[in-house]
């Protein structure tokens, strides 16, 4: 068995949008439908794949808009972002575009993977964002897409992507 590998993931995109519902469905498998601001938390999970263990550290980050100041932390020994905005929210939609272009500018040149992801597609009614402008946005960054759901677990499947 090769040695485990150490991947360090930052979750970013506006507030409310589902970065921490992801996170808890990823690493415990539940969805929790009370809203809790998150300020920072670090979730750690294990998982195998073709063989190959990874331990990874999953880093919640709190919402954040077009103001908000990116912290010179998010740059340093990271493996990969997921961008996360709500299908049913315009507003994160734009702000995603920010917080890209801040990362960019942060990084230099992005060397990492990102991962934007669509969240709440469940909400169908209450869809504001297309499906091919979320692919849009991904393709002009060179950024793997996705839809997701927390509440339906139907989660993307991060790890294929480090
Ligand atoms: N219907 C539906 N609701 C969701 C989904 N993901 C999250 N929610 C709900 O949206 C609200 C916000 O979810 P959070 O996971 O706390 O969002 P967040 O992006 O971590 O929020 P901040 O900590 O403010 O940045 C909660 O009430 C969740 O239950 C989803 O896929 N579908």
């Amino acid at each position: 068995m090769p040695q485990p590998k150490y991947r360090k993931i930052v979750i970013l995109g506006y507030r409310s949008v589902g970065k921490s519902s992801l996170t808890i469905q990823f690493v415990e498998g539940q969805f929790v439908d009370s809203y809790d601001p998150t300020i920072e938390n670090t979730f750690t999970t294990t998982l195998s794949l073709n063989g190959q263990e990874f331990h990874l550290q999953l880093v919640d980050t709190a919402g954040q808009d077009e103001y908000s100041i990116f912290p010179q932390s998010y740059s340093m020994d990271i493996h990969g972002y997921v961008l996360v905005y709500s299908v049913t929210s315009n507003k994160s939609f734009e702000v995603v575009q920010v917080i890209h272009d801040k990362l960019l500018d942060m990084v230099g040149k992005v060397q990492v993977p990102i991962v934007l992801v669509g969240n709440k597609k469940d909400l169908h009614m209450e869809r504001v964002v297309r499906f091919d402008e979320g692919k849009g946005m991904a393709d002009s960054w060179k950024a793997v897409f996705m839809e997701s759901s927390a509440k339906e677990n139907q989660m993307i499947n991060w790890i294929d992507i480090w």
